[in-house]
Parts: C-alpha cells; structure tokens; sequence
C-alpha cells in the first residue's frame, strides 16, 4: 500500500501550535510516520492553502437517528422519548437502522470526524456500515431492561453482551465494541449487579447516559439513597475505560469520583441546551482532571452530527455555567473534540504525531468567514464548520477527497435514507 502525504498545508500540533509541514503517512501500518518538510511518499494528498487537524471525535451519538431528524422538537428528554422517538424506535427494523448509520456516517465524513461512539439498536448492521465506510467506531447494543420481564430484561443484557464480544475487533481493529446499558434508571440494579463483571470479565468498557436532566437524578436519590454516580460505583461501574453521556448534574464528590476513578465524560452541549437538560460544569470537570470527550447525541436531539458545531457550543455554554469568559477556551474546546475523545474510547488517535493513527482531516482556509487569519485554533472552534472540510482521512484511508466521499455513495445513501426514513413513520403511523 506504500506511504500517502499530505502535501503543503499547515498542521495543528497536539501542543496547540501550528506550522507548515507535510505529514507522511504508512498506509500498511494505518500510522503517522514522519511531519517535517518536503517530504515524499507514493501518492500525494494536496492540503496547499489547507489546515491538517487530528480527525475529530464524536464520542456519544446514535448514529441511525437521522431518520428521526426533525421529528419531535422542542421538548424535554423524557416527553421527546416517551411521547415520540420511543414508539418510532419501535418500528426500526434492520435495514432502517442501515440506512440511517449509512447517512450519518457520510455525513461524519464529510464533516471531519474520523471516529465515534455509536449506542443504538442492531448492531450487526452498524458494524457493516462502518467496515465499508472506513470509519473509526466504539460500537454497543443499547439494553435497556424497564418495562420488560425478568427474562426479556435478562435476554437484553445478553444480548448487550454477545454483540461486544463477537465484533470487538472488527474492521482490522477499527471497531471496538463495548458494554452499553442506557442509563441507571432504564436497566434495574439487579442487571447492572450480573452483567457489569461480566463485562470486565471480557475486558470490555461501560458506556451509559448519566446524571442527564433533574428528572433523571431524583428517582435514583429517591430509590436508593444515594447519588447517582455513587450508586453507580456500588454497581460496578466508573473504572478507568468506561465513558458516561452528559454528566450535566453533578454534587461535588460525583466530579471527585470520576477524577479518582479517570472515568470519561462525554460533554454533549447542543443535546444537553436542546432539551433543556441544563449546562454541564466542564470547566469543574477539567480541572479536576476528568477525561472530557464531546458527543452529538443523535441527530434527533441536535439536530445535526457536525463536531464543529459541538466545539462551538461546548466553549459558549461552558462560559456561562461556569459565569466566566475564559471558561472553556478554544484550546480545551479542541483538545475534547480530539486527542481527548480519542482517550476517552480508547483509540491511539487525535494528534497529528508520529506513531499517532493516521485520522486527520484537511481544511479549506480560504473562506470569508475564515478570513483574517490570527488565530487558527480560534477560527476552528468560533467560526469553522464541518462543510469546511475538504479531504478525510482515516487509519490511512482517504474517505473523502476534495468533497467527494469515496468510501460510500452520498446520493445513493442519501436516497435511500429518505425511502427508510418515510417507511418507517408510515409503519408507525
Ligand atoms: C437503547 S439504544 C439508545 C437509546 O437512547 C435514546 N436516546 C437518544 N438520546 C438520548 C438522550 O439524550 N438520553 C437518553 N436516551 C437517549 C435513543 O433514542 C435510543 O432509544
Ligand atoms: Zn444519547
């Protein structure tokens, strides 16, 4: 396969700086090799008048939800998935779920992000999406026990389970896998207390939704006398590898917990204002020393999968929660969306370094609202956006070149969605 550099562009370094290099790539290996000057491979990406930046990290999404994309809005999280998402997921079906990954997944690329966390429901199908697509992905099946009988309960965290342990691995390695109960109030106890050590018993992560909205805290005090997160910890959960979704409320001791523990946070700004869930404490987060990672959630709740859009709004609200304008500056904001949301699923990817995974994308600068250019780190987080974007790359891979995704066929996927996406409300109609 030979090497493949990025040519004539300037390159954001893990450090925040920036300077002009070429970036040589071994396609075998998947690998950054060498940045440096003038150097040479056997084919050449042309990044001249471009900005190379580490692939960005959606860490939290359901990636099938952009066949819900504007179906229920303006309502917040318990009302938007009883009242509507809820009965339409239950019509999914497995070339629904499909077509859906297939359209988010193009609509990743072309926005820059080269890896991402996916919790949802047939899996098998998202596994193929992402194989072809040439993406990045820590992928679970979402159990959820509530509402279901013992033995349906049971049957869902098996279920969790078979899938992470089959596809851990999959796609060369591009595809993790990971053990994904939906929250601490929508899988009982006695499921977490059986299936969690059996997820560390095959060396698998925990992803969940915790400590979301008010709604979601006060039943777990109420019940069991306890924080959320302390209760979670009694359960098995928060080691160093697991990742949870929003942590917008959070006591003291539960920030304490997560820095103790280094589990993951994963920051999901728009979702979180769209509910109106409330304002994460990132900046609290931070310097406590927890791994923040950032997440669109899905499309139905965003309602877009854009990760510029995510670091925008993460330094936005992250001002206001924390009452100060140097809160959650634009280094942070781009240190989520990469090196850290690359830690935090487990991927050796997010900086632009030799031995790095070969996961970056190219920017176009030479736009208005990109110009003048003081400060490039600024610009990626206040004024870029994912159509910004004008090659991807992923474990060596070139998946978009020059706005043309060649890893999956845009309109064909884009027809298809709109076909599944019709299907499915006429079946829940
Ligand atoms: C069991 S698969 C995942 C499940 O989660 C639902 N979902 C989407 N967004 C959120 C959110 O913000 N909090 C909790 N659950 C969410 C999704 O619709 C699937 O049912
Ligand atoms: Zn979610």
């Amino acid at each position: 396969m030979g090497t493949l550099v990025v040519k004539d562009g300037r390159v954001l370094r893990p450090d925040g700086s920036i300077d002009r290099a070429d970036v040589r790539i071994d396609r075998t290996a998947g690998r950054i090799d060498a940045i440096g000057a003038d150097l040479f491979g056997d084919d050449h990406l042309d990044a001249s008048g471009g900005l190379v930046v580490p692939g960005l990290v959606n860490a939290h999404t359901h990636v099938a939800m952009t066949l819900l994309r504007g179906v229920a809005d303006d309502k917040p999280l318990q009302a938007w998935l009883e009242e509507d998402i809820w009965p339409l997921e239950a019509h999914l079906t497995p070339s629904a779920v499909r077509a859906g990954t297939e359209l988010g997944l193009v609509e990743m690329i072309r926005s820059g992000t080269t890896a991402f966390a996916d919790m949802y429901f047939h899996m098998p199908e998202v596994v193929a999406a992402v194989e072809k697509s040439g993406l990045r992905a820590r992928l679970g099946y979402g159990s959820i026990t509530v509402g279901k009988d013992a033995d349906a309960a049971r049957q869902e965290c098996r279920d969790g389970l078979a899938f992470a342990r089959e596809y851990d691995g999959a796609a060369d390695g591009r595809i993790r896998t990971a053990f994904m109960p939906h929250s601490l109030t929508t899988v009982g106890e006695q499921f977490l207390r059986e299936f969690v050590p059996e997820a560390r018993a095959a060396d698998l992560p925990v992803h969940l939704h915790a400590n979301e909205n008010r709604e979601e805290v006060a039943p777990i005090v109420e019940e069991h006398g306890q924080r959320p997160l302390a209760y979670a910890a009694d359960c098995g959960l928060l080691d160093a590898d697991d990742f949870l979704a929003h942590a917008v409320h959070l006591a003291d001791g539960e920030i304490d917990l997560l820095a103790e523990r280094g589990t993951g946070v994963v920051h999901c700004p728009a979702s979180n204002m769209k509910l109106a869930s409330g304002m994460a404490p990132v900046q609290r987060l931070l310097d406590a020393g927890v791994p923040v990672a950032l997440g669109t959630d899905g499309a139905a709740s965003n309602n877009d999968l854009d990760v510029f859009g995510e670091m925008r709004d993460a330094a936005l609200v992250g001002k206001l929660a924390a009452d100060d304008a140097s809160a959650v500056d634009a280094q942070s904001a781009v240190e989520m969306a990469t090196a850290g949301g690359a830690d935090v699923l487990g991927f050796e990817s997010g900086r632009i370094e030799a031995g790095a995974n070969a996961d970056l994308a190219v920017l176009d600068l030479d736009a208005p609202h990109l110009t003048p250019q003081h400060d490039l780190v600024s610009h990626l987080v206040y004024a870029a956006r994912g159509s910004d974007v004008r090659h991807t790359v992923c474990d060596g891979q070139v998946l978009m070149a020059d706005r043309e995704v060649q890893t999956l066929d845009a309109d064909a996927v884009r027809e298809r969605a709109i076909s599944e996406a019709t299907a499915l409300l006429d079946r829940a109609a």
